[in-house]
């Protein structure tokens, strides 16, 4: 089989010759182009399989290459190498539709993780047409226009190395959105890494991420590798960014910047190649604008945004998401015969359809649990769902009030709550006694008075 081929676009003759001899040590042949006209015409007269270009070329810009391969080659991978600082025309042409970018002065590390990660892009584009391949544990379900477009623009992301940013409601789909572009992208061969940064105590938060030396702090008794390095050759999935506090925020940045991370109390960086993928509820231009989430990193984590639908904005998809949901809690269940499921009655879809699910397809999920495990027969009624009018819709909208539904309390009736465990349990969830009251009376439990 041919090895691979390179197309380096650059005006500098010591950059290419060094991007050069760095591909030819990964058995990568390299055909080099000192200006865009130029590196249209090799473009033309060979397959080439990955291409690297400056951004500045004397006779235009890289991202009239980026745009030229777009349109003309739209398979293959183009990187940018960019000037040192100029995070901004990186950002640009990631938009445009390049792959990836390494920083002047080139560090060879990231250069041959950026080579690879495009190579396996190649071959994957090859094996594109296998059974299988791509193929998720949890399909993202729902025929609507709004779902087919958020499955059209995940397979589109999964062919990028950008970062990108999921925004929607709590229980909209974030994770699993994050979790198919994995599986579907280049990086699927390494870990999904998810990290509840809200969930990381504030002084562990830097250490959590970029691991530590041993000895560099109190109760640092060994080396302790980071996420970052867990996830090293796969994909870290930051999941309420906008949770991390500002000194961690800078940390992350640099990390981003420099595709490298230096543990606590370690004297050198270590080059990590991840796709970042990041997710949060809130609004993080008002984060930002409120100065509680750092602009330059917004910026960089920020480079393409999906956005999941709330439930209620597509409430078509909710007699084939109920099925969906019911088949997979049937299969658990133990004692139910296997392929046995019973359905929801026509009344119980309709009221389904019209209740606003504040906690989205989470919610759902918890409302077809407990109604499996209350109704009897073949059929779910409606008042087997227990649907309860929401208080408010900005009460309900609140997270922490969504996040109740993880608590092991789907049975209603069967835990009886006394008021002094009720505050205990309120506070360890981070909620006002109320909040808590609130949403176990939703969930349809007695308080026990
Ligand atoms: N379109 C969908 N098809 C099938 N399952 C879905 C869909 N959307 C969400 N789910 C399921 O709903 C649950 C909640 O989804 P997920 O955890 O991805 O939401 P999230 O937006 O990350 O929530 P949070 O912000 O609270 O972390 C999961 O069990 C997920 O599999």
């Amino acid at each position: 089989m041919p090895k691979p081929l390179a197309l380096v676009v650059d005006d500098e003759a010591d950059l290419l010759e060094l991007i050069r001899i760095t591909l030819a040590r990964m058995g990568v042949d390299a055909v080099t182009a000192p200006t865009l006209a130029e590196a249209k015409r090799q473009l033309e007269q060979q397959r080439i399989d990955l291409c690297l270009s400056d951004l500045n070329l004397p006779d235009g810009s890289g991202l009239d290459l980026v745009q030229h391969i777009a349109a003309h080659y739209p398979d293959l991978p183009i990187a940018m190498i960019t000037a040192y600082g100029s995070m901004e025309s990186a950002v640009a042409a990631m938009k445009a539709g390049a792959f990836d970018f390494v920083a002047k002065p080139v560090d060879l590390a990231a250069l041959r993780n950026l080579v690879e990660a495009a190579l396996r892009l190649r071959g994957r584009s090859v094996l594109a047409t296998d059974a299988g391949e791509g193929v998720a544990d949890t399909p993202l379900i729902g025929s609507s226009n709004v779902m087919q477009q958020v499955r059209a623009l995940i397979a589109k992301l999964a062919r990028t190395q950008a970062p990108v940013f999921i925004t929607g409601e709590s229980g909209t789909g974030k994770e699993l959105a994050a979790r198919l572009i994995h599986t579907q992208g280049l990086h699927r061969r390494g870990s999904f890494v998810p990290v509840n940064c809200g969930a990381i105590p504030p002084d562990l938060v830097e250490s959590e991420l970029f691991g530590h030396k041993k000895g560099s702090f109190t109760g640092a008794v060994a080396d302790k590798p980071g996420l970052f390095q867990v996830a090293a050759g796969g994909t870290l999935f930051l999941d309420e960014v906008a949770e991390l506090p500002l000194p961690a925020q800078v940390k992350l940045l640099r990390a981003i910047q420099e595709k490298a991370v230096r543990p606590v109390g370690a004297a050198r960086e270590i080059s990590v190649d991840i796709r970042l993928i990041s997710a949060s509820h809130r609004d993080l231009v008002r984060e930002v604008e409120e100065g509680r989430f750092r602009q330059d990193l917004f910026y960089r984590i920020n480079v393409i945004e999906l956005r999941m639908p709330a439930l209620r904005e597509h409430p078509e998809d909710i007699p084939e998401l109920a099925e969906y949901i019911l088949g997979r809690l049937a299969k658990r269940t133990a004692g139910r015969p296997t392929g046995h499921c019973p359905k929801l009655s026509a009344e119980a879809v309709a009221a389904l359809q019209h209740y606003p699910f504040p906690g989205n397809v989470r919610e759902l999920e918890n409302i077809l649990e407990r109604a499996l495990a209350l109704c009897e027969g073949d059929s779910i009624r409606l008042a087997d769902l227990y649907l309860q009018e929401p208080l408010s819709s900005k009460a309900t909208a609140d997270r922490h009030e969504i996040a109740v539904d993880r608590v092991p309390v789907s049975i209603p009736n069967e835990l009886s709550l006394q008021e002094r465990d009720l505050e205990a349990a309120a506070s360890a969830l981070g909620l006002t006694s109320l909040a808590l009251r609130y949403r176990l009376k939703r969930l349809g439990i007695g308080l026990g008075r």
